[in-house]
């Protein structure tokens, strides 16, 4: 059997997979996305999830025949790699894995790790592909200053019209409403008061809102639907450029997918679609990224080690 991890930024899916590539055994625990929380969470979310996965398809973890891991952030903080390589080791009691950036889990899913492009637009959002040797990223930048499309950047700018509507700087919109329905606020300006104070600005409490922003556009609220539009146009760009970086610019097609949470936007989907101008291979997703993992933990076990 096969181990797929898939690390979120509101979760941890966990696939086990048989030679044939059916579903065994999945499990969910929280999310390893340590940057803020310190690498001392990943080891026990993974521990919880491996032992779920393994006690529901009746094995040990050491009869796993080979495991990916998809860890959020992996490969940024250079430091950590060691780290994060060393951690599965104590999970499994084996060392037949490897860990890698759970981009990774979104592109083998989407396209069954094949050469082509995947979008991943969830907590966070970034763009990986393949073409044969080559392997390229874009996007994936953090929230603070990137991670374009996702569910906190469209959160993010959904406070912001908020706070345009609540002062006269927007006409009000259904935004208002739906927002302060949400967080059950009494007056416009106590949503300062819970983003910053009680929530200390926390990724995944924030993305969770970029479905307000998904009910608002659903309710005619104009400011929020060129919000999901404009999320669509920054993935599409990121796509553009892999493109160019990965060597694809000549016929056939490029295989081009997506994965993550804000896909299930029909506005963002539709305007990303458009964007991409009709030069792509678009492909509907083959697989989540969970079984995405554990297919590529196949490959690697089989195949050529990338
Ligand atoms: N229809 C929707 N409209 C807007 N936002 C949505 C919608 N559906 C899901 N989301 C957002 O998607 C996010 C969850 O997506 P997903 O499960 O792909 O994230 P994740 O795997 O935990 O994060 P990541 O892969 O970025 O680390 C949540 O923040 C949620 O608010």
């Amino acid at each position: 059997m096969f181990l797929g991890v898939d690390g979120g930024g509101t979760k941890t899916a966990f696939c086990l997979i048989d030679d044939d590539g059916a579903i065994v055994a999945s499990a969910r625990t929280a999310s390893i996305y340590y940057l803020m929380s310190g690498i001392d969470i990943v080891e026990p979310v993974l521990a919880r999830g491996v032992a779920e996965v393994c006690a529901s398809a009746r094995i040990e973890p050491a009869d796993i025949t080979y495991s990916f891991f998809g860890i959020p952030c992996y490969g940024e903080v250079l430091a950590d790699v060691p780290k994060l390589d060393a951690l599965p080791q104590a999970v499994l009691g084996t060392d037949r894995y490897r860990c890698g950036n759970d981009m990774i889990c979104g592109w083998a899913g989407s396209l069954g790790a094949a050469d082509g492009i995947n979008v991943v637009a969830g907590t966070g959002s970034i763009a990986y592909g393949e073409n044969g040797d080559r392997k390229s990223r874009a996007g994936g930048w953090g929230e603070i200053f990137g991670d374009e499309g996702s569910a906190h950047w469209v959160a993010i700018r959904g406070l912001n019209a908020f706070s345009k509507m609540g002062d006269g700087r927007l006409p009000r919109g259904p935004l208002a409403d739906v927002l302060r329905a949400r967080l059950d606020l009494t007056d416009d300006l106590e949503i300062v008061d819970v983003v910053l104070n009680r929530w200390q600005g926390d990724r995944a409490k924030i993305a969770a809102l970029s479905t307000a922003v998904s009910e608002a556009a659903d309710a005619g609220d104009t400011a929020s639907a060129d919000i999901l539009r404009e999320a669509g146009r920054e993935l599409a760009a990121m796509v553009h450029a892999e493109a160019r970086v990965l060597g694809f610019d000549s016929p056939p097609p490029i295989p081009v997918s997506w994965s993550g949470g804000m896909f299930t936007s029909p506005l963002l989907l539709d305007s990303f679609r458009q964007s991409l101008d009709g030069r792509y291979d678009l492909r509907e997703p083959l697989f989540p990224p969970d079984h995405g993992a554990a297919l590529y933990a196949a490959r690697l076990a089989n195949g050529p080690r990338p």
